[in-house]
Order: C-alpha cells, then structure tokens, then sequence
C-alpha cells in the first residue's frame, strides 16, 4: 500500500508531490503517481523517486488519492477508476470549480475532500483552502498532510471559488507586478536582472513585515510614506490609474470564472 496517489502530474501535481516529500514529511516511497502522458509520468517518477503506475493500481494501493487534472479531464480521468474507490478511501479533488457533489455523482465511496492550493506549495508555501464533504475523524490527519504543502484555511464549499480567485490564481498576479517593478527599474536605468532582483525582495520583505507585525497594511503604508516625499508621488500615480481597482476586478472576476468552470 501506498499512502499517497497523485492523478496528474503537471503544475500543481507536481507541486504537490516536492511539497509532500520535502515538507510534509511524507517518504517519496509511499508515493505512486500516474499522468496519461507517460514522459511527464516518468520525468516525475526519476525527479523524485516516486512509484508510477497505471491509474488502477494508483487507486487500488492509495490511502489518500490526489486528482490533479484539469477540470475537463475529470470525466475521462474518473470513468476507469470509479468503481475502485472504497469507503475508507480519501479523494482529494485539487479542480478549480469542481463541486463536491459532482464528483460524488461519479465516485460515491471515498470521502470526497475539495482543495484550492498555489503553486507556492512546491517550496511549502501555498495557501490551500479545503472543504470536507462530511465531518470526519479523518480530518485532523488530511489538515496536518496539507500543511506541509503551506497555510490550511478550512472554509465552506461555496468560498473555495474565491480562494481560487485570490490565492489560486493570485501568485499570477504577483509574478505580474514584479516584472512590472522590475521593468520600471530597468526604464529608469538598472539591468532588468539587478531590478527582478530587488523587486522580488521588495515584494518578499513588505509581506513578511505585514505577516510578522500584523499591522494593517495601510498603517504600514503611512510608514513608508514621507510628507511631500517620493511614495506619495509613486502612490498616487497607482490610484490615478486605478490600480487598486484592477486588482479588487482581478479577484472578482476569476472567482466568477471559477463558478463557471
Ligand atoms: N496551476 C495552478 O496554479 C493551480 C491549478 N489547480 C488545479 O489543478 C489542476 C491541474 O492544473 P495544472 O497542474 O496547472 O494542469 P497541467 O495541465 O499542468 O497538468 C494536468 C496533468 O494531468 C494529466 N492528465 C490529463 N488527463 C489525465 C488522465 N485522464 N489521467 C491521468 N493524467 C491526466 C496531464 O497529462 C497533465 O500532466 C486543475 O484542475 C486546476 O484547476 C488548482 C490550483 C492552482
Ligand atoms: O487558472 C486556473 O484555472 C487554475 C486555478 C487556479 C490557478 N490556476
């Protein structure tokens, strides 16, 4: 028996795998992983010396299975393993807008588990919003196993389309505004390579700062703030283009997508 399957083993499974094994503590011997595309399969297999196997033995030897495919594949990823499942089976479904009621109009087994993590789970710092189908006394062991992908928010199902459109997709949002950082650096004369650098950092230090003090964001704000200084000018600039704007539309918007998926 293995402790851990993982369906899919692109982006995010594979996050979740390095997350598993150099994080949570979890031997890269009880892992078996599948992926239809077999040089994904045995990239994943050699890079962390994991198990492979066909999707049937994943779910026949799992403790815990994780799916990881993209929301159109679930159909076709579930249809030879459905009737594999045993009740004392755990489903971890990772699908953007997947509700747990489908799946379980599918598979009816396992205690079905929803989650909504970032790809920051690959160094184990992920946000992973999680959603149980039922009460279980196997709750407590599946929050400590998600823990070491990053920070565990347990939320009602219907909130998981937000987690996806703050956090899900939010480290897109970053990475954006950190080649933005950089490239207004390297338009008032630094190497891009020396402005990436410093923006990243910049972006690292103020969240830690935020996380570590607990201060509220603008409190910390005013701090940086001088009369008449260089960050009012910098700050306004960001509200005549309306840049909290966009950012409040960016998360509404995927987390609409997300019902939609
Ligand atoms: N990439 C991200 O930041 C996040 C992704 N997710 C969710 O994770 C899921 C996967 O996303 P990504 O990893 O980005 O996609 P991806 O396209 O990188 O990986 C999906 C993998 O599933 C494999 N696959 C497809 N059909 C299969 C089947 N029938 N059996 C076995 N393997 C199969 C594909 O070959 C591929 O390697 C999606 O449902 C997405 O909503 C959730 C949170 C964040
Ligand atoms: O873009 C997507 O649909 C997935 C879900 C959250 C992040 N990536």
């Amino acid at each position: 028996m293995f402790k851990v399957g993982v369906i899919g083993c692109g982006n995010m499974g594979e996050a979740i795998i390095k997350g598993l094994i150099e994080k949570a503590g979890i031997n890269s011997t009880s892992i078996v992983v599948n992926d239809i595309n077999k040089e994904r399969q045995n990239y994943i297999v050699e890079k962390y010396n994991v198990a492979g196997s066909d999707i049937r033995k994943v779910v026949n030897l799992s403790e815990i299975v994780f799916l990881v495919v993209k929301p159109k594949d679930l159909q076709d990823s579930l249809e030879s393993i459905k009737d594999l499942f045993k009740e004392n089976q755990i489903l971890i479904s990772v699908l953007a807008g997947v509700k747990i009621e489908k799946i379980k109009s599918i598979v009816e087994k396992p205690l079905v588990v929803r989650i909504m993590p970032n790809t920051p789970a690959l160094i184990g710092e992920g946000v992973i919003g999680v959603s149980f189908e039922k009460d279980t006394e196997k709750k407590q062991e599946i929050i400590d196993l998600l823990k070491g992908l990053g920070e565990v928010f347990e939320v009602k199902e219907e909130l998981l389309d937000v987690i996806t459109g703050l956090s899900g997709s939010g480290p897109a949002y970053v990475f954006t505004f950190i080649d933005a950082l950089a490239q207004g650096g390297v338009k008032m004369g630094l190497p891009y390579q020396d402005a990436l650098k410093i923006a990243t950092q910049t972006v690292l230090g103020a969240a830690k700062l935020l996380k570590e003090t607990g201060e509220h964001p603008a409190v910390l704000r005013d701090t940086v703030s001088s009369p008449a200084g260089t960050t009012i000018y910098g700050l306004h600039e960001l509200e005549k283009k309306n840049f909290k704007d966009a950012v409040i539309s960016a998360v509404e918007t995927a987390t609409k997508r997300s019902k939609e998926l």
